[in-house]
């Protein structure tokens, strides 16, 4: 059965992921509450809420960092929530963080590498040039990852020398790099200026349109919008609106949970 989702036709089958009345409490804090949601494949889909409403809680129960204190998840249709954080790539998920997390010690082709090499990403931090020993050859997930994010030309260059957009791009690169079914982008823009963010969103949105699912949590509400076909708002721990970009921001609920009531009347 095919559905549409804004311009964009999909195809309903089992989502990549489902979260099933998810509920996350800390004691007496409900961070969240009774969420239910279905990523679909092709789709960017974003969760949008004022802070304190439960989008990192939400994040941390998908990706069994944070324990439910009730709900299901499923990917593929399949229940996860027994497995532990670090098998979350070998079911096809992964991730950026908060803050760029790029080896300084290593040039842009081997910290892709990294996420290409499910061995080399031990905790321990390389020291330098031992991983250029270790691999003497590109794998075709790098040159692949690099060509896709439009990296070529900066790969022997170090983190230090790039600039903040460019570290970003190499996060991703090194995200994909594991030939992902789902990527998790936790604020993919933050600390960019106007130009960068566009960058960063045209990227997903190739990337989108190459198949990859994807899930963001980006404070910039405007880089949302013109990035996500799907947007679930939270406010208090709970799913307060979902759907198109363009009808999240006309529900009233999420315009009380962003401006306040007298907001809404002004808006
Ligand atoms: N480990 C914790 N222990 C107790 N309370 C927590 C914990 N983590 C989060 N909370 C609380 O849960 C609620 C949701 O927080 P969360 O960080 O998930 O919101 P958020 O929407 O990601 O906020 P922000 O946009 O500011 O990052 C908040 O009231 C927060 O104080």
């Amino acid at each position: 059965m095919a559905a549409s989702i804004g311009d964009r036709s999909v195809v309903s089958t089992t989502p990549v992921l489902e979260a099933r009345e998810v509920s996350v409490h800390f004691g007496g804090v409900r961070a969240v509450e009774g969420v239910t949601l279905r990523l679909e494949p092709g789709l960017i889909h974003g969760i949008i809420g004022p802070n304190g409403s439960g989008k990192s809680t939400l994040i941390g129960a998908i990706t069994r960092l944070t324990p439910l204190t009730r709900g299901q998840l499923l990917f593929d249709g399949e229940p996860y929530q027994g497995i532990r954080p670090s098998a979350m790539a070998g079911l096809g998920v992964a991730r950026t963080f908060q803050t760029v997390r790029l080896l300084p010690d290593l040039n842009v082709r081997d910290n892709i590498q990294l996420g290409a090499d499910a061995e080399a990403s031990a905790k321990t931090r390389p020291r330098p040039g031992w991983y250029q020993r270790l691999r003497p050859s590109v794998s075709p997930a790098v040159a692949d990852a690099i060509r896709r994010t439009g990296l070529e030309g900066w790969e022997d260059y170090y983190p230090s020398e790039l600039s903040y957009g460019t570290q970003r791009r190499v996060e991703i690169a090194r995200a994909i790099s594991m030939n992902p079914r789902l990527l998790l982008l936790d604020e993919p823009t933050a600390g960019m200026n106007q130009s960068e963010r566009a960058e960063i969103s045209r990227l997903l949105r190739d990337l989108r349109d190459e198949g990859l699912c994807q899930l963001l949590v980006e404070h910039d509400v405007q880089m949302m919008l013109d990035t996500c076909d799907y947007v679930f708002a939270m406010n208090f721990g709970e799913l307060i609106a979902e759907g198109t970009p363009a009808d999240v921001v006309q529900n009233p609920l999420v315009q009380e949970a962003y401006l306040g009531r007298k907001g809404r009347q002004h808006a």
